[in-house]
């Protein structure tokens, strides 16, 4: 009985998040980075599933970098990053492309239908769903050739939205098509940013390794909330560096094409998802446009 009085209360406290949020579309991207024991990535899963029972539209985009860096030294290559992007040559791409659809993509809509949903797979290739082109300059404004990066040129939402008309969640592995019918590697930070913002989402979730963003180098503590200025000044300072850089700018991206929150939070929570979304708390890192 008292257990049950207790669901009940998580329940009503919960209520009014639901209301706000059915209907609506949430992207969440998973981060290799936070994808380390079984468990962790079971309980995401049964949230995104459950989103999906209660009547809001889950999105997942994931990453899976730890498991190419993975491969490609099994390959003796050793992996190489600019700006948080991985530099990718031909055989890198063949890698990225083998690891991130063949195997991290399979296995997370695996764990999806084992939670009680059900869940396709696709990339950027299926449907044309990620129209790329080569990355040619980075966030400095220099010209850089990282190889078989992409830049997004557009999102042809549509696969997504019939995907997820139905009971099916789509689940979307960060690989582009060119023009010339080649494959880019698109950070999976910036897919889940620009998905966001085609779709019109409620709502941008960013599940990383860290408990959200630290506003200086020596802090213990995160920073709630942070404004797009002040995400930009951190970049210039170089407290935000490395692979939190395309995660706030793929949060920024998606607020100025009208996103009502992005967040970025700590996958290695049980359950961040829900209560994230579910609680007066809230956790890790919110990014807004403006101050709030
Ligand atoms: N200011 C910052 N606050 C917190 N983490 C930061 C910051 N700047 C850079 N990072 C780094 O960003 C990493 C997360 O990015 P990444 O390793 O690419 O993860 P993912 O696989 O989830 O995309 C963190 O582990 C942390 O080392
Ligand atoms: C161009 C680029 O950097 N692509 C990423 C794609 C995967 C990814 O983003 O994975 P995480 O989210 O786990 O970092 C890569 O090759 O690692």
């Amino acid at each position: 009985m008292e257990e049950l009085i207790k669901k009940a209360g998580i329940l009503i406290e919960a209520l009014p998040y639901i209301q706000r949020l059915y209907g609506k579309t949430v992207v969440i991207k998973y981060g290799g980075a936070a994808m380390t024991d079984q468990v962790l990535k079971a309980s995401v899963m049964e949230d995104i599933t459950l989103l999906k029972y209660i009547g809001v539209n889950p999105v997942v985009v994931h990453g899976g970098g730890p498991d190419i860096n993975k491969t490609l030294e099994q390959l003796d290559i050793t992996p190489q990053f600019h700006d948080g992007l991985r530099i990718t040559d031909a055989q890198t791409m063949e890698v990225a492309q083998m690891v991130l659809i063949g195997k991290t993509n399979k296995e997370i809509v695996a764990l999806i239908n084992k939670a009680g949903g059900k869940a396709i797979g696709v990339s950027g290739i299926d449907g044309n769903l990620i129209e790329a082109e080569q990355y040619k300059t980075d966030i400095n404004g220099k010209q850089s050739d990282i190889g078989y990066v992409g830049n997004i040129k557009r999102i042809n939402s549509k696969v997504l939205e019939i995907i997820a008309k139905d009971e099916y969640i789509p689940v979307v592995a960060p690989i582009g098509i060119g023009d010339d019918g080649h494959s880019y590697n698109i950070n999976a930070d910036t897919v889940a940013g620009e998905i966001a913002s085609a779709l019109k989402a409620e709502k941008l979730m960013l599940l990383t390794d860290v408990e959200g963003i630290k506003p200086s180098k020596s802090a213990d503590n995160i920073a709630p909330v942070l404004t797009a200025a002040e995400v930009y000044d951190l970049i210039e300072n170089g407290i935000i560096d490395g692979g939190m850089i395309p995660k706030v700018l793929g949060c920024i991206k998606a607020l100025d094409s009208g996103v009502s929150r992005t967040h970025i939070l700590d996958g290695r929570i049980p359950h961040c998802i829900l209560l994230e979304i579910f609680t007066d708390r809230g956790i890790g890192t919110m990014i807004t446009k403006g101050s709030v």
